[in-house]
């Protein structure tokens, strides 16, 4: 089985060895632009998959989503354990909501 960070290693590697027919490859061939593309389409189809019936669509569609969101953190350079860290920060610190003002104004 392959857990996300063992898929991250290897979409970094795919940047750093770049493999002929590799999607990944094409992807960052393309460039920022085109898997910020991705992404958002990506993300928008989880929606829409979250909205119909039955599990399977979305997690087709939820393991794309995060595939690509995680090739978009290899191309802006943003390392795994950044996002490890940034979870770990908030790991039993968040406030109730309810006393959270941003929350409460929207
Ligand atoms: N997890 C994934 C993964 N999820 C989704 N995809 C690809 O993402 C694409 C999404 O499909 P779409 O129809 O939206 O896009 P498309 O029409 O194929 O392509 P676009 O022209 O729209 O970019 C498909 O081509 C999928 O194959 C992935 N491609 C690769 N991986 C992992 O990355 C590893 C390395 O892959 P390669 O780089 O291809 O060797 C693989 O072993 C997998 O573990």
């Amino acid at each position: 089985m392959q857990n996300m960070e063992e898929l991250y290693q290897m979409i970094a590697e795919r940047k750093q060895n770049p493999k002929a027919g590799s999607y990944t490859d094409y992807l960052f061939t393309k460039g920022l632009d085109k898997i910020l593309k991705k992404v958002g389409e990506e993300s928008t189809e989880v929606v829409v998959a979250a909205k119909n019936p039955g599990d399977d669509e979305l997690v087709y569609e939820t393991a794309d989503l995060f595939y690509h969101v995680l090739v978009l953190l290899v191309e802006r350079g943003v390392s795994f354990d950044q996002i490890k860290a940034e979870l770990a920060k908030r790991e039993g610190k968040m406030s109730d909501y309810k006393d959270r003002p941003e929350i409460k104004n929207l």
